[in-house]
């Protein structure tokens, strides 16, 4: 029953993908051959261990570095309009109806847009994309934990401008392990104030603890991975009660080490448990990944039902930064899907 034909065409939803780790290697000679930068190599494959980790990848800092190969390309109003309307063309071929798309707007500043600029033209491309390919998208603004608390505040003020236009939430991601979310709280405070709904990378590189002040302290409704929160069970009783969900990105979490193995990958005791798991890419160009490939692992690797993998996905729709109306929409869109893929009872 669950041939490769049928997840691909199972309905699906992806709550957590960075644009800056979802770029086509031929979209980056391209952009490359317009903006006259130098690439390593001109050859769309030979770029791919450029951009993306290998099975050697031993921590979520190393994961990490493969970022900045990218973003050297998308510091103009059009790279950014491009890729985005991109992830939207790849969302379309693997019959995902709903995507949030995250980037951190001052990651694009080398040529002198503003952050209101890089949100206002990632927001265009989404509307092109959405509007060509039949997508609903979603904007959400990254604060970086290596950037100062000016910076991140810039992008909070900025994303706030959005809220109802575009933008659904702000983040913050980067390297877990040496800025834990305790140094954040006054950014966050922040966008408590406006009004910005919030989700925090957190349990990924170091331990439940963060995902406690997550939530506890920067006000998180959403926690990015939560792969460590099974390191602290009173955490996982809290989030549980507080019905956060948890934007798990299987292929991701294994590269980046947040658990040694599969075998340790505790997606299903967090399902036994309760808790509100959603199946996200992460980054499609740097894991090598894609929202099908996310799935049919997770049926190879824990034996999930189609069931199962439904349930998975309409979580994902229950989490979804969406309006109450809105979200009852795309249930009813996914709802008419599955069942007439006979997966609906
Ligand atoms: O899994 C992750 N954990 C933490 N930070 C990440 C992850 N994936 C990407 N980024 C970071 O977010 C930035 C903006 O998109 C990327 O440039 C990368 O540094
Ligand atoms: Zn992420």
């Amino acid at each position: 029953m669950l041939t490769q034909d049928l997840l691909s065409r199972l309905p699906k939803v992806d709550l957590h993908l960075h644009l800056d780790g979802s770029v086509k290697p031929e979209t980056i000679l391209e952009l490359a051959l317009n903006q006259g930068l130098e690439l390593p190599v001109y050859d769309k494959d030979e770029l791919i261990p450029h951009m993306r980790v290998n099975e050697e990848c031993g921590s979520l800092t190393e994961y990490l570095s493969k970022f900045d190969f990218t973003t050297r390309f998308l510091q103009s109003a059009e790279a950014l309009e491009r890729v985005a309307y991109e992830v939207l063309e790849q969302s379309a071929e693997h019959n995902c109806k709903y995507v949030e798309v995250r980037f951190a707007p001052q990651l694009h500043r080398h040529q002198g847009l503003t952050v209101e600029e890089t949100i206002h033209h990632v927001v265009e491309g989404l509307k092109r994309g959405g509007r060509q390919f039949g997508v609903r998208a979603g904007v959400i603004a990254i604060c970086m934990r290596n950037h100062d608390a000016a910076s991140n505040l810039e992008v909070v003020r900025a994303a706030g401008k959005f809220v109802g236009k575009g933008v659904v939430a702000v983040d913050l991601a980067g390297d877990e392990a040496s800025y834990p979310p305790e140094f954040f709280r006054e950014v966050f405070a922040e966008s408590r104030r406006l009004g910005i709904p919030v989700t925090i990378h957190a349990g990924e590189a170091a331990g439940a603890g963060n995902v406690y002040e997550a939530v506890a302290n920067l006000g998180a409704v959403r926690i990015g991975h939560g792969v460590r929160l099974k390191e602290n069970a009173s955490i996982l009783a809290m989030v549980k009660d507080r019905r956060i969900p948890l934007e798990m990105c299987p292929i991701s979490n294994i590269q980046t080490k947040a658990v040694p193995g599969w075998e340790a990958y505790p997606i299903r005791e967090y399902l036994e448990q309760g808790l509100l798991v959603t199946i996200n890419t992460d980054n499609p160009s740097v894991s090598g990944t894609n929202i099908t490939k996310e799935y049919s692992v997770l049926a190879d690797r824990f034996g999930f039902t189609t069931p199962e993998l439904v349930k998975l996905i309409m979580n994902g729709v229950e989490a979804a930064f969406l309006e109450e109306s809105d979200k009852l929409l795309l249930k009813r869109e996914m709802e008419n899907e599955l069942s007439s893929l006979g997966l609906l009872n």
